[in-house]
């Protein structure tokens, strides 16, 4: 990913990064679900078949993939999700520990809306959005009576107004400066910080990066080890460790019916319309018999080999999924290691080595094991 930034097309690649985009939200950071969903059905997939002697090979097998499972699965949890109830995950502690914190950066030094504030113009808008409705919701009664803090009060809410409103004008006119919030830049550091003493007393606390996300603020100023770099180098590490335990038989067993998948898979390219209309053309049809089998039929037909060739993966070679899934996450892991914006090389080191050593020792220890497999 570096070197791609450095020589080629770091840039372009960088466009392709949503952090809201679907494979994103609902795979990379759910990455372990899948995860463990796709190797614990290859696991118990390619076991050995039961017979007389195999029974004890069997249970042996599927009590060392879960003893590395539970490891890996508590140290993913307490190093990304949480140590204990009301105290945040590991690559928080280090965040917060090294001076990091949840900033309301609102408005930059000339009055605009500070464009590193959230990284995306969509999730910028969600934010002030957040932060108006928290500030109308509990910001006037309570500053009520104190002139000042009554006055910052006002000037924030406005501004945030001007600003999203700017920001809907803009969009329709497409403008590129990020909207103005028409407020001097003496008032700016005065705003900011009545804009984050008010947030973190209504939304607090803010001490974790999911909590920092959720209530709009900005997790900033600390080392932040980076999540998806631990994700997907524990995801890999983890699939690759298993594929040690049944790779080669999974392999042989798909080789075996190379021609039985491959057959499933040319069907799907089978059901043209061009391909039936000549079919029909041998036979003495109606035209609208022919319209009928060369337009409606082969979607059915497609489906129905689709479902086919689907079923014999998932039930017959689920190491497809897992070669699949694999792939993605070394992809996520090319794409964050682009992203070099989110992060500094540190943090994305500081997060690999989280994951590869641990993963590292946990299958250092089973080598031998692993090996006479
Ligand atoms: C142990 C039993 C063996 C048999 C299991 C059989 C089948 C497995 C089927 C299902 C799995 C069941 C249990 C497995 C254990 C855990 C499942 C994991 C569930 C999830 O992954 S849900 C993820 C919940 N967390 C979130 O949604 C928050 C997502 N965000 C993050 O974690 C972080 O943002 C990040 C790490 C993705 C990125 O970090 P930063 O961007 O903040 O740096
Ligand atoms: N491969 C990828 N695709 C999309 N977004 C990514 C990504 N890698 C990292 N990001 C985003 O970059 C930010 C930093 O990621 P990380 O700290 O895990 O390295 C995260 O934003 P959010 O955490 O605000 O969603 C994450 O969603």
């Amino acid at each position: 990913g570096y070197l791609i930034n450095a020589y080629g097309c770091g840039a372009a690649l960088q466009e392709t990064l949503n952090k809201d985009g679907l494979v994103n939200a609902v795979f990379v950071k759910k990455g372990w679900f899948w995860t463990s969903l796709v190797g614990w059905w290859c696991i118990i997939r390619y076991l050995p078949t039961p017979s007389a002697g195999a029974s004890g090979s069997r249970r042996r097998r599927m009590a060392h993939s879960f003893r590395r499972y539970a490891i890996l699965t508590v140290w993913w949890y307490v190093f990304t999700q949480g140590i204990w109830f009301g105290v945040g995950p590991i690559m928080d502690l280090v965040f917060v520990y090294t001076g990091g914190h949840c900033h309301y950066d609102v408005f930059d030094a000339v009055g605009h809306v500070n464009r590193d504030f959230q990284g995306s113009e969509t999730r910028t808008q969600r934010a002030l959005a957040l932060i108006r409705d928290v500030l109308t919701l509990h910001g006037g009664d309570h500053v009520h009576g104190q002139h000042q803090q009554h006055q910052l009060w006002d000037r924030s809410v406005g501004s945030i107004q001007n600003a999203l409103q700017a920001a809907a004008t803009a969009a329709a006119a497409a403008a590129a400066a990020p909207p103005a919030a028409n407020i001097t830049d003496s008032a700016v550091a005065s705003v900011n910080m009545f804009i984050h003493d008010q947030m973190h007393q209504w939304q607090g606390p803010l001490s974790t990066s999911a909590q920092c996300r959720r209530s709009g603020g900005h997790w900033a100023g600390g080392h932040d080890p980076s999540g998806h770099v631990f994700l997907a180098t524990m995801m890999c590490m983890f699939l690759l460790g298993e594929l040690r335990v049944f790779g080669r038989r999974a392999l042989a067993h798909l080789y075996a019916q190379k021609w039985h998948v491959l057959a499933l898979v040319t069907r799907l390219f089978d059901t043209g319309p061009l391909w039936t209309w000549r079919r029909c053309g041998a036979q003495d049809m109606r035209c609208g018999g022919r319209l009928w089998r060369a337009l409606v039929e082969p979607p059915v037909t497609c489906a129905r080999a689709l479902l086919r060739l689907a079923r014999c993966i998932a039930c017959d070679h689920p190491i497809v999924l897992l070669l699949a899934l694999l792939v993605t996450w070394l992809w996520q892991l090319l794409l964050t290691a682009v992203a070099s914006r989110f992060h500094t090389v540190r943090e994305h080191l500081s997060g690999l080595l989280a994951a590869y050593i641990v993963t590292g020792i946990v299958y250092a220890r089973d080598a031998a094991a692993l090996r006479s497999l």
